[in-house]
């Protein structure tokens, strides 16, 4: 039995009916994809508004886009970037900042993404936010705070206070380095779907066998023992000899287990909790920005939007401006109405592309934060002070119960391609113990 049908519980379910095993999904949604959502505005504009690229080096979501046939196409890059930094712009980040990602590399290279408790100075650097850590070392301050937001908010999503330094670097390590984390051509965001990141989820729900998907079924609750489990959903009970967990440790924390989870599994569950991303879209008759030899794609060291690129897909009847909002200045916009929220947003557009960005046709937000089977993005991470003491249950099987999720991945944590693997190696282990 597998509950969550995202990327990790589709990809779980694909590995068990391979091994010839029966499988059920239970999924909370009326949709499947979970953390990817697909929109299209009435006139065929297309959306993503959650996750969106894939990159080079994430084998197994692109053997899944082969699989299906799906095409893809560059992220659109037609002129200079802006990099927003100490009231300055630039066409590039300075050579200062080059040199504290590559020290962050570095300490990222002392990580075995398997096992990121190991590392030497694991409980110092566990101990240590990510904040603090920059505030120790010699580089100015406007280079530290556009690495601590570029960082912590373009990777993790949330303030440089929220992680620690070790679970920062496990992520970087995860993703083999910042250059495949934070590029765009060679990196995490160099390619996108066409159709939208939603169809790769829906193409795998469609290869299902008839019965194995159950939309709507959020489960409530899981009675296991050493012999098999029992799952109640708000509508049916289901009996199974094993169960795989697949959805965000912060979910998976409000599932009710009998007997309880031991303490370490449950105290894992409890510290992962997603970060506060908001990603908003702003739809213009065409993409004025290219004309005034701009790529869209921006970094700013201030202002509401630390990220911005240009998200017009291939053919598009109108063009789309795509922002994201991190740390401090995503919780302080989620307090304003949405009349704020886009009046702060086009004017910091404005600000970078010019005032044609201020009267967009349409502005499009979704907030993944007040998603009842979500409550946050990109992703989880452990609580500073946590990875070392509570890093090794987030994985670990209880009796009968395994656990996915792109939170449990070792490879391209937070990512659709950790979903996928992370999904793989929890049937894996259900293979292995029915020895299949
Ligand atoms: C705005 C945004 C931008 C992102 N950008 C990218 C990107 O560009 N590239 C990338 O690779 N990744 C990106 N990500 C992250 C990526 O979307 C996730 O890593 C991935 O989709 C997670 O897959 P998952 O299967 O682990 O979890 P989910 O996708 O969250 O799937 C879990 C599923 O479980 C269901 N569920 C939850 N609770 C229950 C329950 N009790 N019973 C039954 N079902 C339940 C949910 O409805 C959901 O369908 C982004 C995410 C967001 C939100």
């Amino acid at each position: 039995m597998v509950v969550g049908a995202g990327f990790a519980g589709l990809g779980a379910a694909r590995e068990l009916l391979e091994a010839g095993l029966s499988v059920q999904v239970l999924e909370a949604r009326p949709r499947v994809g979970g953390r990817t959502l697909t929109r299209y505005l009435p006139d065929g504009t297309q959306l993503d508004l959650g996750g969106q690229w894939i990159g080079p080096t994430q084998h197994r979501i692109r053997e899944l886009v082969d699989h299906f046939g799906i095409s893809t196409y560059p992220t659109p890059a037609h002129g200079d970037p802006v990099v927003d930094i100490g009231g300055e712009r630039l066409a590039s980040p300075p050579r200062e900042v080059d040199s504290l990602l590559e020290e962050i590399d570095l300490l990222a290279l002392q990580i075995t993404p398997e096992r990121p408790w190991d590392a030497p100075e694991a409980r110092a650097w566990d101990q240590q936010t990510f904040a603090s850590w920059l505030a120790g070392t010699e580089y100015s301050e406007t280079v530290i705070r556009y690495v601590a937001r570029v960082v912590s908010g373009g990777l993790l999503a949330g303030a440089p206070a929220e992680a620690s330094l070790l679970e920062t670097l496990f992520y970087v390590a995860s993703a083999g380095g910042i250059q495949p984390l934070m590029g765009y051509e060679g990196g995490a965001q160099e390619t996108r779907i066409v159709g939208g990141a939603q169809s790769i989820a829906e193409h795998m729900a469609d290869e299902l066998p008839p019965g194995v998907l159950r939309l709507a079924e959020p489960v409530t609750a899981v009675e296991y023992d050493s012999a098999g489990a029992r799952l109640t959903t708000t509508t049916h009970t289901y009996t199974a000899s094993r169960v795989i967990v697949a959805v965000p440790p912060t979910l998976a924390a409000r599932i009710r287990y009998d007997p309880p989870l031991p303490a370490l599994s449950d105290g894992a569950l409890q510290r992962t909790p997603a970060g506060g991303a908001l990603k908003v879209h702003a739809v213009y008759p065409a993409p004025f920005w290219r004309d005034r030899g701009l790529s869209g794609m921006s970094t700013s060291d201030s202002g509401v939007l630390t990220e911005t690129v240009d998200n017009t897909p291939p053919n598009s009847p109108r063009a789309v401006l795509t922002g994201f909002v991190y740390g401090d200045e995503a919780v302080l916009l989620r307090g304003r109405s949405l009349e704020e929220r886009r009046r702060i947003v086009l004017e910091r557009l404005g600000e970078l592309f010019g005032d044609q960005a201020l009267s967009p046709d349409d502005y499009v937000e979704f907030d993944w934060m007040a998603e009842e089977w979500t409550r946050g993005c990109f992703s989880g991470h452990l609580v500073p002070g946590s990875t070392v003491t509570f890093g090794p249950a987030l994985r670990t099987p209880v009796e009968v119960v395994h656990w996915a999720s792109t939170e449990t991945a070792t490879e391209w944590n937070g990512y659709f391609d950790g979903a996928v693997a992370s999904g793989r190696r929890a049937a894996e282990e259900v293979r292995a113990a029915l020895g299949r």
